[in-house]
Parts: structure tokens; C-alpha cells; sequence
């Protein structure tokens, strides 16, 4: 590919049209098309203006259609989502996203469209802001089916799309005894909050390992494990490893599973930054040949991801309900496999990063059903930093706009168990 060919917006384009198109994740197709950008400012502003046009995807397509006659071919609607995108929310001078837009188009094989782009995009500049105003963004930016059953689960759906309107900070994991870099707040035990923009890696004591990026909620599973020292752990679905960094870095022997080779790969990077040592298996963790060997078990199982929307807004577009259900019986056997590796008397941890309750409340209470397991409801001592998360189960539900005046959090799901015989 040339140069010209490959600038910012030519990424941001290949970007959406994979993750809209394809329904790849964004850190996946990312992985692959920054590569071939060196400069660190085209790599940011290129992710901006993604991350835009899938934060706004709805309010932009409600921006474009009374513009249009009759839909346009998908890619060309994508060029003009990044165009208005630019226009309306980001500071691009207007000439310059008209321009670059329509050469977008061309570059692109749809030269027979540069017309109609340009045509749009004008009217855009003039109209936007007063057409912005009458959107009923919230709505427009959740998919439906979301915004039902979010609403259906007792979460306020319109809150938790106006969590798509604010950046987002950086939290980080610290190791124990080791001071956390300058200009961060503690949330918790081990976790800083930094303003957003922070770089990660611009850090002191990034390169001595001294921390890992965490969101606070995602710290809470293996905090809420209580690792005692020495006790034999298994984090059955470990990459890239924060959960599992916690575990060693408590006192835990850890065992670390993990089905995906190329995750594994960035467990085994991470942990090797942080100096930390773990048993690493590659394997489907539901086919291992263990039989009551761990003290504890965290199974942080795969999930929708939908509690990650605001770092991940791709999760709102590439996440069909029907793909819950799959999701669901992968997430049974891990429990099933789960129980028959730990031993009597020994602790489960289940977690998810999602907001579906097939997933998450109607999981716990299948669990809890199952013959020769307790629930070990928490406590408001368990979660004093976020008491609002506990939940009359006594489970722990974190919600993107709890903890709002922080910049909020991630949302998960977690509940404890014991294994009784
Ligand atoms: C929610 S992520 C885990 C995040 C991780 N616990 C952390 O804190 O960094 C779920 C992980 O489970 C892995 N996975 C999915 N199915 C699995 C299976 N059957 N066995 C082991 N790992 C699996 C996925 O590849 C993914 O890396």
C-alpha cells in the first residue's frame, strides 16, 4: 500500500468497514492496520475518529438519512459516517473533512459518489448542530435490543448511553509494594486512577514492570478472591493476564489457562514485563485433566463484553443477542469443568465483563442451583469502595455510570461460591 493511500483516515475507514462489515473486534483489526503507521499522532487521531463514529454510529446515520434520496452503497455511508463525525463531534476544520472525505471516496473505487458526498457533507456544516439538537442521541446511539433488555435487567439504559458521551480515565493495577507513578488517584487497594490521555507506557516504573493498565471494576474478581498465600489458584480464562498479575502478585501459585495462542502470547508478555511467574497452560479450560486440586478458582469466562462498551464501543455493533445464548453454554461447561478442578470447601470466583443477565445474575443462580455448591453472598465490607454494587443476592454489579464523578467504570458481574462436597 502507499503512503498517500495510507493516511489516518484511509486506517479509520479499513477500520470500520472491518468491524461494521465483518464484525471484527477493534482491538483485533487495530492490532493489524497500526502497524503500518509509524507516527504516533496519526495512530491517536485515527483511533479518535473510530472510536467516534462507533460511540455516534446511531446519531450519525439519524444526521445523514433525510439528507439522502435512497441508501448509498454500506461503504459510502461509511465515509460519510467519518465525515460527519469529523464535522459534528470532533475539532477537524470543516474544509478539511469536507476534502478529505470526498478524496476518501475517491481513493476508494467510488469515484462515482464523490458528488454526493460532497453534497452531503456541505449540507452537514450548515444544518448539523441544529439537527444534532432534536436527536434523541441516547437512544439512537444504543441498539435496540440492548436498550431492552439493559432496561428489562433494572438498569437505566439512557444513563448508561450517556456514558458514550465522556472520555474515559486510565486505572492502573500497582504491584504491592511498590509506589504508584505521580498524579493518580486511589480508588482502591492496588488501583490508581490517571487523567484521561495519560499515556501508559510514558509512566515511571512502566518499563520495571511496577504496574499494568486495569480498570478498577475488572480488579475487583481476583480481589474479591482473597487469595491467602501459598494458596493453590487457577484463573481459568487468563488472557492478556490482568486478573491473573493480581493472583501471583496476593500470594496465590497460579495456574493460568488460556485457550487463544495469540493471547497467550500477550499473557506471557505481560507477566514477563510485571516479573511475575505463573504455570501457563494453552488449552480449552473446560478439558483439563484436574481432579480437586485448586484451593480457588477465578473463572472470568468469555463473555459479550457489553460491561466494556465505553473503551470498546465496536462490543454495541459486533454483539447480536442471539450470539448470548452460544455464549451461555460455553460459559456452562467452564462452570461444570470449574467445580470438578477445585476442591471440597474451595472458593469460585464467577465474573463476566457483560451487562446481559443471561449471562451474569441468571448464571450465579445456576450455579447456585447446581448439587454440592453454596453462594457465598459479599458483604458491604467486600465492596466499601462501591457499596452501591452490591446487590440483595449479594452479588457484585458494577455499572458504567456507578462511581460517575471518577469517570466511571467498567461494567462487571461477580459472584462467589463454595464447593460443599
Ligand atoms: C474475559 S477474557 C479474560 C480476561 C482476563 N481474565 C484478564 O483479566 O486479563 C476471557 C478469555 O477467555 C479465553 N477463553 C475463551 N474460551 C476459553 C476456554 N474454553 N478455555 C480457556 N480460555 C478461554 C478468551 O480467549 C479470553 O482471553
Amino acid at each position: 500500500m502507499n503512503k498517500e493511500k495510507d493516511d489516518t483516515r484511509q486506517i479509520a475507514f479499513e477500520a470500520v468497514c472491518q468491524v461494521l462489515e465483518r464484525n471484527r473486534s477493534l482491538d483485533v483489526v487495530l492490532d493489524s492496520l497500526m502497524t503500518r503507521h509509524a507516527d504516533e499522532r496519526d495512530k491517536a487521531a485515527a483511533y479518535r475518529l473510530i472510536i467516534c463514529v462507533l460511540r455516534q454510529k446511531g446519531t450519525l446515520e439519524a444526521i445523514i438519512e433525510p439528507l439522502l434520496r435512497r441508501a448509498p452503497p454500506q461503504r459510502v455511508l461509511w465515509i460519510l459516517l467519518l465525515g460527519v463525525a469529523q464535522i459534528i463531534f470532533l475539532d477537524t476544520p470543516k474544509h478539511a473533512a469536507l476534502n478529505t472525505t470526498v478524496n476518501l471516496t475517491r481513493k476508494n473505487g467510488l469515484a462515482g459518489f464523490t458528488g454526493l458526498v460532497n453534497a452531503v457533507l456541505r449540507k452537514v456544516v450548515d444544518k448539523g448542530q441544529t439537527c444534532l439538537e432534536e436527536l434523541d442521541q441516547d437512544r439512537l446511539n444504543l441498539p435496540s435490543w440492548l436498550w431492552q433488555e439493559w432496561k428489562q435487567a433494572g438498569f437505566d439504559p439512557r444513563k448508561l448511553a450517556q456514558c458514550l458521551a465522556y472520555e474515559v480515565p486510565l486505572d492502573l493495577s500497582i504491584k504491592l509494594g511498590v509506589s504508584p507513578p505521580v498524579g493518580g488517584e486511589r480508588l482502591l487497594e492496588g488501583s490508581y486512577r490517571y487523567p484521561v490521555g495519560t499515556k501508559v507506557s510514558s509512566l515511571s516504573g512502566f518499563e520495571e514492570g511496577n504496574f499494568w493498565v486495569q480498570d478498577v471494576a475488572a480488579s475487583l474478581p481476583a480481589l474479591l478472591l482473597n487469595v491467602q498465600k501459598g494458596e493453590k489458584i487457577a484463573d481459568l480464562c487468563a488472557a492478556p493476564g490482568g486478573k491473573t498479575a493480581q493472583l501471583i502478585v496476593a500470594g496465590g501459585q497460579v495456574t493460568a489457562v488460556e485457550k487463544d495462542p495469540k493471547r497467550i502470547l500477550r499473557l506471557q508478555e505481560n507477566l514477563k514485563r510485571l516479573q511475575l511467574n505463573a504455570e501457563i497452560i494453552q488449552k480449552d479450560a473446560s478439558k483439563l485433566a484436574y481432579e480437586e486440586i485448586f484451593d480457588a478458582i477465578l473463572l472470568d469466562a468469555p463473555c459479550s463484553a457489553t460491561g466494556i462498551f465505553r473503551r470498546h464501543p465496536d462490543v454495541l455493533h459486533i454483539k447480536k443477542s442471539k450470539d448470548i445464548n452460544a455464549l451461555v453454554s460455553i460459559q456452562r461447561q467452564l462452570i461444570q469443568a470449574a467445580l470438578t478442578y477445585l476442591k471440597v470447601g474451595g472458593r469460585l470466583i464467577y465474573s463476566v465483563c457483560s451487562l446481559q443477565i443471561r449471562e451474569a445474575e441468571e448464571q450465579a443462580k445456576y450455579i447456585a442451583s447446581l448439587p454440592g455448591v453454596k453462594s457465598l453472598p459479599f458483604t458491604t465490607e467486600d465492596v466499601s469502595f462501591l457499596p452501591e454494587s452490591l446487590t440483595k443476592e449479594g452479588w457484585v454489579r458494577t455499572l458504567p455510570y456507578m462511581l460517575q464523578d471518577k469517570g466511571g467504570l467498567d461494567g462487571f458481574f461477580i459472584a462467589r461460591f463454595q464447593k460443599t462436597a
